[in-house]
């Protein structure tokens, strides 16, 4: 039995090109505030940290996170590693748990628990590689021959952009697609017709034969959300995603008792208390937590299986190998929400400049590989000449 003798985080800051946002671009919970410019500012993911834990034998595991990476790595660095070093990582419920509780005054969510998912992400990769299975194999095995994705990107744009954009990714095989919205409460009517003009293009180009999903970001309120529900459910939404923000589980649980247009969230939400409550609030109809949030690996597959138990199915926010493990090993989750590789734009595309083996999209699926250990990502030098990294 090898130890974990050490953990490496990284800080990888982009200094490469980014793609400057439209105006209205997304809705957010910035727009609430009287605040002049770039309101999804604080909501780019220019930065991302890699979390390298490795045992006396030499093996590595690579986790990862996206939120404040520069916070979470000190946390990490001051007060996770010192837990996990010398522990056997096959002892990662515990490990778990001693990370939860030994910092459970200030970690249960946000920063700390983001940092306890990246170190139980790598405890994860290495423990693939440990014993040479895929993760997926660990959790469950293969339930699906092979993964369908969603297209996600169409952020608020004029229509022809809007309408363009669709139809591309309609040829590459996507039967799935999620959109931004761009106006919400501060635009008023004005600003809720120019919503539904998107939604309706949308659906000229895609048809109703495909699952058309619509992304709020936390932009609306509850008031402006009911409001807006009658007018969108014409157009067949598979969810409206994040209307409120993430604390307003109340609202969440109002507008999904509505029954009117499925309500989905979860990539805001922290470890397996944290989902359980919005289950059982009936808060959501889908189930969104993000693996490098919510609290690992670990958490994921204790909260799957309370969503199993309510019949909620969970698709986790962004594509990326720590979330498509665990769909690939659930059948109560039935997609994968997959990131065209793009330009850096508001940063969801970052993972593609920093790990290569992440699954690629192919034909509307993607696949996973029986036979190759662990997460199947490597860090990549391929961009480090847009990268700042600090150790
Ligand atoms: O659901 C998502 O993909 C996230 O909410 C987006 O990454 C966020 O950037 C808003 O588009
Ligand atoms: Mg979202």
């Amino acid at each position: 039995m090898t130890k974990i003798k050490s953990v490496r985080t990284r800080v990888w800051n982009w200094t490469g090109p980014t793609v400057p946002p439209q105006g209205n671009f997304c809705t957010n919970a910035s727009d609430a505030l009287w605040i002049m410019g770039d309101a999804m500012a604080s909501f780019r993911f220019h930065q991302w940290l890699t979390c390298e834990v490795e045992t006396e034998d030499g093996t590595i595991g690579i986790g990862n996170a996206a939120l404040a990476p520069t916070v979470v790595k000190k946390a990490i660095d001051d007060w996770y590693a010192p837990l996990v070093i010398g522990e056997d990582p096959f002892d990662y419920a515990y490990i778990w748990e001693k990370m939860y509780r030994r910092t459970h005054a200030w970690g249960r969510k946000g920063i700390g628990m983001t940092a306890i998912s990246a170190i139980d992400i790598a405890i994860w990769d290495l423990m693939g590689k440990l014993v040479n299975k895929p993760v997926f194999k660990l959790l469950g095995g293969r339930t699906k021959e092979k993964i369908p994705v969603y297209y996600s990107k169409l952020y608020a744009d004029s229509i022809e952009a809007m309408q363009r954009e669709a139809e591309e990714a309609a040829s590459h095989g996507y039967q799935a697609f999620k959109s931004r919205f761009g106006f919400g409460p501060k635009d008023g009517m004005a600003g809720m017709r120019e919503n539904l003009k998107r939604v309706e293009a949308l659906r000229e180009v895609l048809g109703y034969d495909v699952d058309l999903m619509l992304e709020c970001y936390m932009g609306w309120t509850l008031d402006y959300t009911k409001r807006m529900l009658p007018k969108l459910a014409p157009f067949e939404p598979r969810w409206l995603e994040e209307p409120v923000i993430a604390d307003d589980v109340a609202g969440y649980a109002e507008l999904n008792a509505m029954g009117i247009v499925p309500i989905s969230g979860g990539e805001h939400e922290f470890s397996v208390i944290g989902c359980a409550e919005l289950i059982n609030r009936k808060a959501v109809s889908i189930l969104q937590y993000d693996t490098n949030r919510v609290g690992g690996i670990t958490a994921a597959q204790k909260i799957n299986a309370i969503a199993e138990a309510a019949q909620i199915p969970v698709i986790p926010h962004a594509g990326q190998m720590h979330n498509y493990h665990l769909t690939m090993a659930n059948t109560n989750c039935p997609i994968s929400e997959y990131f065209p590789v793009f330009d850096v734009e508001v940063g969801n595309e970052l993972f593609y400049y920093i790990f290569e083996g992440d699954a690629e999209a192919a034909g509307g699926y993607l696949q996973l590989d029986d036979d190759t250990p662990g997460l199947g990502i490597s860090i990549t030098d391929k961009h480090l000449d847009h990268f700042e990294i600090t150790e």
